[in-house]
């Protein structure tokens, strides 16, 4: 059977653990034909960014077009977008409705801590997301708020939405100082469950025993994930990874609620593959391909 057909516009990471690569493996993992738009050049790899080359706008216009000119796109997923100029010129395919399905990921920070992007040309793309995928760090700069605990997700979910995504999912991937903060009951729900009031004060990346949390928005509704938190430091290019698998779930027919919660099990699977891997000094990729993620 012809697979859907996935596009991602993103940069390329030469580590191969985020960004363009990291969505073509996961495109292809979960049972789509991936497609890409580069829209910059990373010199990186596990132990950061040593140097960043954004590609003019007519280049990445020349590939949309051919890319959209040929292959019928059921979803298209955006990282890394180089510039504001960059942003616009998918900003423009997306309002000529040519960006079915589109999932925007707002990078702006590399877990390495590197700029990679600014929050001028994540605006200019908001309007037209279906879903949004930003982690804390990243909707507290769009908002210019802070956003830490699961109710503050919840409210930043919200907001977010109100700039145009249909859903917003805020990611809690990052492990903050000692716990995931929130108010209420620390116990129950599996992924799915409905309580933002809920997220408990788990344990850190480092302590098998944690919970990553993350929080989606759609039509009013907010939905707490809960997963197990790996412990590890293969951790790079999670949030491209979850962004890339929301995208080839929708491609399949998933609605928003679903798709997410199935990308979040992917992670968590792929993170689980690669936690005994040792690949680089810093952070390493995940397992896309490997036997936790079937
Ligand atoms: N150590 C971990 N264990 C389990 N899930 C994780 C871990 N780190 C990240 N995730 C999950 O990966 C997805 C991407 O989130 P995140 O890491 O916050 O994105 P980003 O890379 O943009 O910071 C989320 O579903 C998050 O909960
Ligand atoms: C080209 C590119 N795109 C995106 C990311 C963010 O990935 P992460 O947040 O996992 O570092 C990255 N490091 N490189």
């Amino acid at each position: 059977m012809t697979p859907p057909v996935l596009l991602s516009v993103a940069g390329s990471d030469s580590g191969g653990g985020a960004g363009i690569q990291a969505d073509l493996k996961t495109f292809a993992a979960l049972g789509g034909y991936g497609t890409c738009v580069l829209t910059a050049v990373t010199a990186q790899n596990t132990r950061g960014v040593d140097a960043v080359l954004p590609l003019p706008p007519r280049t990445v216009t020349e590939q949309l077009e051919a890319v959209l000119s040929d292959f019928p796109v059921r979803a298209v997923k955006t990282g890394m977008l180089g510039s504001p100029a960059v942003a616009d010129v998918v900003a423009g395919a997306a309002r000529a409705g040519r960006l079915p399905n589109l999932v925007v990921d707002p990078v702006l920070v590399a877990t390495s801590g590197h700029r990679l992007g600014v929050v001028d040309a994540v605006r200019r793309l908001l309007p037209y997301a279906m879903v949004a995928t930003p982690n804390r760090s990243e909707a507290a700069a769009i908002l210019g708020i802070e956003v830490r605990t699961v109710e503050q997700m919840a409210a930043a979910a919200e907001r977010l939405a109100g700039s145009g995504p249909a859903a917003v999912v805020i990611t809690g991937g990052d492990p903050p100082a000692g716990t995931v903060p929130g108010a209420g009951d620390p116990g129950g729900g599996g992924p799915g469950a409905g309580d933002p009031g809920g997220a408990g004060g788990g344990p850190d990346a480092g302590d098998p025993g944690g919970e990553a949390v993350d929080v989606l928005w759609t039509g009013g509704t907010v939905t707490v994930l809960r997963g197990p938190r790996v412990p590890t430091r293969h951790n790079h290019g999670t949030g491209c990874t979850f962004a890339a698998a929301v995208a080839t779930r929708l491609a399949l027919g998933d609605p928003v609620p679903a798709a997410v919660r199935a990308a979040k099990r992917y992670v968590t699977r792929a993170l689980t593959g690669a936690r005994d891997w040792e690949l680089g000094a810093g952070s390493g990729p995940l397992d896309h391909f490997g036997p936790a993620t079937r």
